[in-house]
């Protein structure tokens, strides 16, 4: 099987390349030789390529910047996607798409169910949400997984950028009203491609029962000030930890005070998700 992955540079893409050894012969473009904001080049690439799955870990995940780029981030976290999805139909490819919790407005008081109404508050959330919308309209085999708060020891993240802080500033201002579930890219990856490896063997009547959108987050729930107390002790720093509130917190951004997923619906096709405790110490070891 043809598979192109598309965001291999990113914390999940990175994940991916390893994760879906096995099951197929993989092309990882880069930007600079796919780039998601060329749309017709981006559509003569997968035509080229005619990969019989999809894998869509690019995305623009900036999420302060997309409030000043919202052309930007829509051209890549929706209309690529869209693309994407429309090439896939016409090859009948499946394709697997990652979207965010983020798409919610963290007014429930409750994990989220794929049911859930999704009602972002920022830039980044809705370009997300209209690029969910478009893979499932296109009617193609898909699986869109929701995940939330990502990590890992590469890239761009919370953890890392907590650890630099730590280190040059020596105490942290952490906001302590917005709860979610941080989730290891490499969590992320495995599962993907467990599902995908049950997709491979079972063909299109596992597409048939479970295309769909599907809540993938470790489990567990924590504020961000917990995950950096967490850090903070998983790396042995004595740092100060201040709990502050969003309001404290100067953003462009607004984010949702809690963006906690249920993720029974995919525990049930692929086992229970690990602990977010857990999944951070061996991230960390
Ligand atoms: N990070 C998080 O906390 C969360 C992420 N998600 C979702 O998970 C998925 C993976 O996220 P994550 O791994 O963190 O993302 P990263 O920001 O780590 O990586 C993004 C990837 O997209 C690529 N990319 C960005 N713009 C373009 C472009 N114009 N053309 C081609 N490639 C491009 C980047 O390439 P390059 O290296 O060249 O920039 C990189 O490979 C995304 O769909 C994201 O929305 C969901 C919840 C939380
Ligand atoms: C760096 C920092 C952030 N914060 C706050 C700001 C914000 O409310 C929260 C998280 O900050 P960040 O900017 O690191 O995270 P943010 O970019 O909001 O992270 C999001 O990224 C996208 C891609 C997603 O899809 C989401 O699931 C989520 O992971 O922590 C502090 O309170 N103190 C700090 O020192």
């Amino acid at each position: 099987m043809n598979i192109l992955l598309l965001g291999a540079s990113g914390q999940v893409g990175y994940e991916l390349q390893r994760s879906l050894q096995g099951l197929g012969d993989i092309a990882a473009p880069t930007r600079e030789q796919l780039d998601l904001t060329d749309l017709d080049r981006l559509a003569d690439g997968v035509r080229a390529l005619k990969p019989a799955l999809i894998v869509n870990a690019a995305a623009y995940t900036a999420v302060e910047q997309a409030e000043s780029e919202p052309g930007l981030a829509f051209r890549i976290n929706a209309e690529a996607p869209a693309v994407l999805a429309r090439e896939a139909r016409a090859l009948g490819a499946a394709m697997v798409h990652y979207s965010t919790d983020y798409v919610f407005d963290g007014g429930k008081n409750a994990p989220y169910t794929e049911d859930d109404l999704a009602a972002p508050l920022n830039v980044y959330g809705r370009s997300k949400l209209a690029g969910e919308n478009a893979v499932t309209e296109s009617g193609i085999s898909h699986l869109i997984l929701r995940t939330s708060w990502v990590y890992g020891m590469r890239g761009n993240n919370f953890l890392l950028a907590m650890l630099k802080r730590a280190r040059e500033q020596g105490e942290l201002r952490v906001v302590a009203d917005q709860f979610g579930a941080p989730t290891w890219c490499r969590t992320v990856a495995e599962i993907s491609a467990h599902l995908l490896a049950d997709a491979n063997v079972a063909g299109n009547e596992w597409w048939r029962c479970h295309s769909g959108i599907y809540h993938l987050a470790c489990a567990g729930q924590t504020s961000w000030h917990g995950f950096a107390e967490a850090i903070m002790a998983a790396a042995h720093i004595d740092c100060r930890v201040v709990p502050i509130a969003t309001s404290e917190y100067p953003s462009r951004a607004q984010r949702p005070p809690n963006s906690v997923l249920d993720c029974r619906k995919l525990a049930n096709i692929s086992g229970e998700l690990p602990n977010w405790q857990d999944a951070l110490q061996l991230c960390m070891s």
